[in-house]
């Protein structure tokens, strides 16, 4: 079953005529688009297409590569967050990232959220508590550790690491959050649970996915773009994208004809 977007909603981030470049190479060719807010987008297409690249863009991973240059406007409601004076802390705490293999840090479960949440709010220990157990909940994790909240995180496993993971993101309370292949390194069962969690988060979030896996697209994403060789070949909703796409090679690239 495919997601029909439900009522229209207002763009989270417009991107403008961007390029991107690692030194010499053109990786991004003018890309325009409008993410929609509280809306999965997921971004699909070959290997080496730059949909990893695009997403690094959104919280300026890049900024720490020298050579890595973006130009153009990256408005994030409204602020162009290539050019924004802010913090870059700052701006990652409005635009959390969860990375392809789970990178649960060298502590206990509970203190993976709490550590983020500390570097922003100071918040009292019964209502860090609380933010604890809500990120968990929130990424349905709680019950599986509410028992062992003092352990490793990396006791857990691959899938409930990356739920911890997606679980310390949402915890300093994101507007919009990056997911890269969030599900790579998951077994069936795991990656059921996260993308049933992808669903639920767009509630209070704008999510951005990449996904090789183009199911994983059509069952947790509202709209859907189809990158290649740097160019943005069509965005829309995911249904539209799927059933009725208006170019030719992104119809190729979903019915697996494309290479
Ligand atoms: N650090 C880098 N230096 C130079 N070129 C890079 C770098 N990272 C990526 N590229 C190039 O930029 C292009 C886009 O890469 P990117 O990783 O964004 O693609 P992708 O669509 O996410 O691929 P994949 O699905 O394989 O992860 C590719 O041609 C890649 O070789």
């Amino acid at each position: 079953m495919l997601n029909t977007p439900s009522a229209p909603t207002k763009s989270k981030i417009s991107v403008k005529d961007l390029n991107f470049y690692y030194g010499k190479f053109h990786a991004l060719k003018g890309i325009n688009m409008e993410i929609p807010e509280k809306r999965v987008t997921a971004f699909i297409g070959p290997s080496g297409c730059g949909k990893s690249t695009l997403l690094r863009i959104f919280n300026r991973m890049f900024e720490l590569y020298p050579e890595q240059r973006a130009e153009g406007q990256i408005l994030l409601d409204g602020q162009n967050l290539l050019t924004s004076k802010e913090d870059v802390a700052l701006l990652r705490a409005k635009v959390g990232m969860v990375f392809q293999k789970p990178t649960p840090f060298p502590m206990s479960i509970y203190d993976n959220i709490a550590f983020g949440v500390k570097l922003f709010e100071k918040l009292s220990a019964t209502d860090m508590e609380e933010r604890v157990e809500w990120a968990l909940r929130k990424s349905a994790l709680w019950t599986e550790v509410k028992d062992k909240l003092h352990q490793s995180g990396s006791s857990l496993s691959g899938g409930q690491q990356q739920r911890l993971c997606i679980a310390r993101g949402i915890a300093i309370k994101p507007e919009v959050l990056l997911l890269d292949e969030p599900c790579s390194a998951l077994d069936p069962i795991s990656t059921a649970k996260v993308e049933e969690l992808i669903v639920e988060l767009k509630n209070d979030y704008t999510v951005l996915i990449v996904t090789h896996n183009m199911q994983q697209a059509a069952r947790c994403s509202d709209y859907t773009a189809y990158m290649y060789l740097g160019d943005l070949v069509e965005f829309g909703p995911t249904e539209q994208m799927f059933f009725k796409p208006t170019r030719k090679e992104t119809e190729d690239y979903i019915t697996g004809r494309f290479g």
